[in-house]
């Protein structure tokens, strides 16, 4: 639960309001994206949620404790577009990382569980220069649950990545999801994937960086690939675009 957060950093003597009088809820269990134009805060209020930031004002609470208790005792998973595996170690070790940092023993038949299930089986001892761009996200979504936490935070997770590959990693985390139900916050630019992931887009805009509007997303699950070509995906697409660009400064310019 967000409320009221401001960030506010300085570049020289110049402020820059990252975030302010920030609101958000993220029902327990439940995909929320943050969408928005690049500098809106989006990634600064995933920070603030993995408690690697404090806010200057307001407060988060997740399930009603501090983002950096909640860090502490490890209960946050984060996976960033770079993936950021450790080069040296396998898939199988990188995996293996939160556990370890949390000194609890990996259980190995629980490490191959997660392994099989981002489709990983077969390269446990490959190193990430050894994998593709979409097998190295996997990885990292795969080592932000090794610790089974209660919150993860996605930032641009599948951003550099072609269009199959998105697709394929969306319906991966669907089924990951399913699997094992867990609260999380995903930071993208990208309309339809925000569609086409969560329960509810929260559309962002910048200068001072805040929350405009939550949309909704009705549609059923599971969500398939079939949907991204129905009528209700497309409403929904333009209902944020629409939000989106009001909201871009000086959005005259993007009229036709
Ligand atoms: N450590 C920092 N020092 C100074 N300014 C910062 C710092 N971190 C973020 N900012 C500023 O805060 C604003 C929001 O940045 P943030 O990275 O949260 O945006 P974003 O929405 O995630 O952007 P993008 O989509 O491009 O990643 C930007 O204007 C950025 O320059």
């Amino acid at each position: 639960m967000v409320r009221g957060v401001t960030r506010t950093f300085t570049l020289g003597a110049i402020p820059v309001v990252a975030l302010e009088a920030m609101d958000l809820d993220v029902p327990a269990g439940t995909l929320v994206s943050l969408l928005g134009p690049s500098g809106c805060g989006k990634s600064t209020l995933l920070r603030l949620f993995a408690g690697l930031d404090m806010p200057d004002g307001g407060s988060i609470l997740i399930d009603g404790r501090h983002p950096a208790d909640m860090r502490a005792s490890h209960q946050i998973g984060i996976a960033f577009q770079d993936a950021s595996l450790l080069p040296w170690r396998s898939v199988r070790s990188n995996i293996c990382l939160p556990l370890e940092l949390a000194r609890r023993a990996a259980d190995r038949r629980q490490i191959q569980e997660l392994i099989d299930m981002v489709g990983l089986a077969g390269f446990e001892d490959a190193l990430p220069a050894q994998l593709s761009g979409g097998m190295r996200q996997r990885v990292a979504i795969a080592r932000a649950l090794a610790a089974t936490p209660a919150v993860l935070l996605l930032d641009e997770p599948f951003g550099a990545l072609d269009e199959v590959v998105r697709l394929r990693l969306h319906l991966e985390l669907q089924r990951i999801r399913a699997a094992r139900p867990v609260t999380t916050v995903l930071v993208t630019h990208t309309i339809a994937e925000a569609v086409f992931l969560s329960d509810q887009v929260v559309v962002m805009a910048s200068r001072p960086g805040r929350a405009v509007r939550t949309i909704a997303i009705d549609l059923p699950y599971p969500r398939t690939p079939a949907m991204l070509r129905s009528a209700r995906f497309h409403e929904l697409c333009d209902r944020c675009s629409e939000v989106l660009f009001a909201n871009v400064t000086g959005s005259a310019g993007l009229r036709e």
